[in-house]
């Protein structure tokens, strides 16, 4: 029998669109203090925005062919086809990882991934060392994903047979129900008041023994983060989810949701993308845009994240030499999207 401290402890990333998953990854794998870690990243569509962003950032610590995407969905629908092979063939190999990070969609349910570790093959080599939720504390304050009452009543009125809560507000509290630790980030962003008003609501809700760290820029101690031991999937009393509460654990759907990608061969610069994203979010329901994109004449390629109605831009990196150059952009909101009326509000900004 293999003993517990020979499990390959794993670190679940969870958290909303654009709480902070990445930007927590990047300061992981570069203060990983010598660990050599494997990463899982789960992201919607084809461009792997989140890969790309993450590659090479920390090449001692997590290679190229340690960092393993599954794009093919939300990894809570996919845990049987995706996740247990890939965690299979981790084990399988003969230079196993120290330590792995799973950082999933903005979308994903932890729980169904949480549970997986009971698969015997699974459990008997590698235990959740703690599940760590990322919350926006912008986004909180500002009401973007928590259940708006009023429009919540509005709905209620016109439809009977609505008896849960928005499909935001359940997404959320799903997410912080399952953390053993959660990370308050983007304080940058808020006031003192504000950020008290945002924990104080999040220590509501929260599991009774789970943890609370504020952080700017997921910045925050390492070493403790990767060190949590909590064995959560033996310790699943509590975590339930509003679906798991309400359907006995059948299959979920996410049709609350939708995403496309979409891609420009070319733009006319900057300010044309940036003005089309911003008239894009500012009329359709979007929470999350994200991707690279190619300015006539520029050597380097532009990264462009929107969380929310929050757009930012800056050139990350050269274009390499066998990379094609074009606009790649990532559009997640909620259902239905107009995916025509979008790219066309996108398509302003073509050459
Ligand atoms: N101001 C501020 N921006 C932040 C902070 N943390 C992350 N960001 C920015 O927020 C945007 C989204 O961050 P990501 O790390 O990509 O978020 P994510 O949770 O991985 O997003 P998805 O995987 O798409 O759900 C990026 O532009 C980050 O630079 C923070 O603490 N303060």
């Amino acid at each position: 029998m293999i003993a517990q401290n020979t499990k390959i402890p794993v670190t679940v990333i969870t958290g909303f669109l654009g709480a902070g998953k990445t930007t927590l990854v990047r300061h992981l794998l570069a203060n990983a203090g010598g660990k050599r870690i494997a990463l899982i990243i789960n992201e919607f569509g084809d461009i792997g925005v989140d890969k790309s962003i993450l590659a090479g950032c920390g090449d001692e610590t997590c290679r190229e062919e340690d960092m393993i995407e599954l794009a093919n969905g939300c990894i809570c629908c996919t845990v049987a086809d995706d996740f247990i092979p890939t965690m299979k063939a981790l084990l399988a190999r003969t230079d196993r990882p120290d330590h792995i990070v799973v950082e999933t969609s903005g979308l994903a349910l932890p729980q169904p991934l949480i549970r997986a570790f009971n698969w015997p093959e699974i459990k008997a080599e590698m235990t959740v060392d703690g599940v760590v939720t990322m919350v926006d504390a912008a986004a909180l304050s500002e009401g973007r994903f928590a259940s708006n009452e009023a429009a919540l009543a509005e709905q209620r009125a016109a439809d009977e047979m609505l008896d849960h809560e928005t499909p935001l507000g359940e997404l959320f509290e799903d997410q912080l129900i399952a953390a053993d630790l959660i990370i308050l980030n983007k304080t940058d962003l808020v006031s003192p008041e504000a950020l008290a008003g945002v924990e104080a609501r999040i220590r509501e809700e929260m599991r009774q023994g789970t943890g609370l760290v504020r952080a700017a820029n997921g910045q925050v101690d390492v070493k403790a983060l990767l060190g949590l031991g909590i064995g959560s999937e033996s310790d699943l009393e509590g975590r339930q989810s509003h679906h798991e509460a309400e359907h006995g654990g059948e299959t979920h759907e996410h049709d609350d949701f939708d995403s496309f990608s979409l891609h420009l061969p070319s733009i006319k610069g900057r300010d044309a993308l940036l003005e089309a994203i911003g008239t894009a979010i500012g009329t359709h329901d979007i929470l999350r845009l994200k991707g690279f994109a190619a300015l006539p004449g520029s050597p380097s390629r532009l990264a462009i994240q929107a969380v929310g109605p929050r757009v930012t831009a800056w050139f990350d990196r050269p274009w390499e030499a066998d990379e094609a150059r074009e606009t790649a952009l990532v559009v997640i909101g909620q259902s239905p999207l107009d995916r025509i009326a979008i790219t066309r509000c996108l398509e302003q900004a073509a050459a």
